[in-house]
């Protein structure tokens, strides 16, 4: 699934009003709201005859996709009433409305909202700034204390588009309609929980001539694109990762960090961290050996803490021509420049402090603020957080990994996923994709189990899955 501005959606609309009629696109983007909201009538109250809707409207484009939309719903006998909440309505869409038999409310004589099956927000769409006035999110907290469930209209009204941000009060909706193409909003945390249930109304936009700015991974997806080993395949055909991570102070991250790798798939693991690691990890994954040899990914820096010789040892690693993977306390220890085979994994805190901003710029904005990682460091930047967003040097395109339950974001987290990405790195993947893939699996398996686990218990349940997805696989 790809994502575009609204910028981009402005200018793929000119193209297409060039070749269909005046308002042709707003009727399209009608007509798949009102279906929509149908089912929806149906599916909570069993008709579309008799229920009770409640439109509100803004004073774009937006409130007229609703008032068009609720005119299609009372035409079917539905009891519409719109009710103006900023502006001026759509005056079209309103004469439509009350031609079908729909009624226009003042705000203060809707009555007891309980009494409504379901609201329509056409309040704001990506004409809007962020934040609701005062008095409509009065409003939609009153919705919202009826249990109302509400359909938003292209974008729950007050969540910012191009960023996911929401920084005052916003609509939480149980479905969102949207059209032509799915904006960065629908994907991004916070404004991905306010928008439901995601549905799009194809408007008949032509996306080819646009790069999309969000590139969003499936489970599917990433199941078809696993470094799967072939027939032949050795222990260098799945690759050698390299561990060098954890310390004397905190030997577990660079065990978790084993067990990202080890049930990542990877052929062999070479363990180059702290002595105090060794027994634990030949106690659990006799598998690996501790001596110093040729390998095909680099993982460093989870758990080094202080660290004398990082940056000697990053250098070294950088320098051998093999690529890696940079995690935590690494990060502190990067040259200037690396090349784009090598991974960066902060979290929000770690990638400002790359960055020297506040934490709360790249929370606010996580798509520039990867972007600015790849940009500063030269290498690929994955973020890790509740929504988990790769960017990499040569294209603007930001992936986005599959999203996984909450409780993934937990303590040594970081450090098996760290252990996931360099598996794939070592089976001959670019760093994008090691990225992308390893923390959708990490996702997928969580998912998949009712938490919280421990990280290298879920590490455990990784190697379940990706054992799910090869016998889906065979013939
Ligand atoms: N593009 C397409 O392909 C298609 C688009 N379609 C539909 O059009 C929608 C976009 O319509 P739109 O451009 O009229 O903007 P929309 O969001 O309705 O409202 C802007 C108005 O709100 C105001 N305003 C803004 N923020 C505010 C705030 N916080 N608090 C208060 N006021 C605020 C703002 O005022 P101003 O900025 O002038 O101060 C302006 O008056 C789109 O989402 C989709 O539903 C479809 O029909 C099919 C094809
Ligand atoms: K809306």
């Amino acid at each position: 699934m790809q994502a575009f501005t609204v910028e981009q959606v402005r200018r793929l609309e000119a193209v297409a009003m060039r070749v269909v009629p005046e308002g042709a696109l707003m009727q399209r983007a009608a007509a798949g709201l009102a279906a929509v909201v149908a089912t929806e009538l149906v599916r909570r109250t069993g008709r579309v005859y008799g229920a009770r809707v409640l439109v509100l409207v803004g004073p774009g484009n937006n409130g007229g996709d609703a008032l068009w939309a609720a005119a299609r719903l009372a035409r079917r006998g539905a009891r519409v009433s719109a009710v103006s909440v900023l502006g001026r309505p759509h005056a079209e869409g309103l004469a439509a409305l009350l031609a079908a038999g729909g009624r226009l409310l003042d705000a203060d004589a809707l009555g007891d909202l309980a009494r409504y099956d379901l609201a329509l927000d056409g309040v704001l769409g990506i004409g809007g700034r962020p934040g609701l006035p005062e008095d409509v999110a009065g409003l939609v907290a009153r919705l919202d204390a009826a249990h109302v469930p509400v359909v938003a209209v292209d974008l729950p009204s007050g969540v910012a588009a191009d960023t996911g941000a929401v920084p005052a009060e916003a609509v939480a909706a149980a479905v969102t309609v949207t059209f032509g193409v799915v904006k960065v909003c629908h994907l991004l945390e916070p404004a991905r929980s306010r928008t439901g249930r995601l549905v799009l109304v194809d408007i008949g936009l032509d996306t080819t001539t646009e790069t999309p700015e969000i590139d969003a991974w499936d489970a599917d997806r990433v199941a078809d694109a696993w470094p799967w080993p072939g027939a032949s395949s050795d222990k260098y055909g799945k690759g050698v990762v390299g561990v060098d991570a954890g310390s004397e102070t905190y030997p577990g991250a660079g065990i978790m960090a084993t067990y990202g790798a080890v049930h990542g798939g990877a052929g062999m693991v070479r363990f180059l961290g702290p002595q105090s690691a060794h027994p634990m990890i030949t106690t659990n994954l006799p598998d690996v050996v501790f001596a110093a040899g040729r390998v095909q990914a680099h993982l460093l820096g989870s758990g080094w803490g202080e660290r004398p010789d990082g940056t000697q040892v990053v250098a070294d690693a950088v320098g051998s021509g093999v690529p890696g993977v940079l995690d935590a306390d690494g990060l502190g220890h990067r040259p200037d420049t690396l090349p784009g085979s090598w991974l960066l994994t902060p979290h929000a805190g770690e990638l400002a402090k790359l960055l020297g901003v506040e934490r709360t710029q790249v929370e606010d904005d996580p798509l520039a603020a990867v972007r600015a990682g790849v940009d500063k460091t030269g290498a690929t930047v994955l973020l890790k957080g509740a929504t988990q967003l790769v960017a990499r040097p040569g294209t603007t395109t930001v992936e986005l990994a599959v999203p996984g339950p909450a409780w993934t974001g937990q303590a040594g987290s970081g450090d098996t996923l760290a252990g996931l990405c360099a598996a794939v790195l070592a089976a001959g993947r670019p760093a994008h994709e090691a990225a992308v893939l390893a923390a959708s699996l990490q996702a997928v398996a969580a998912a998949a189990h009712p938490g919280p686990l421990p990280p290298h218990v879920l590490a455990e349940r990784c190697a379940d899955q990706l054992g799910a997805w090869w016998r889906e696989r065979q013939p």
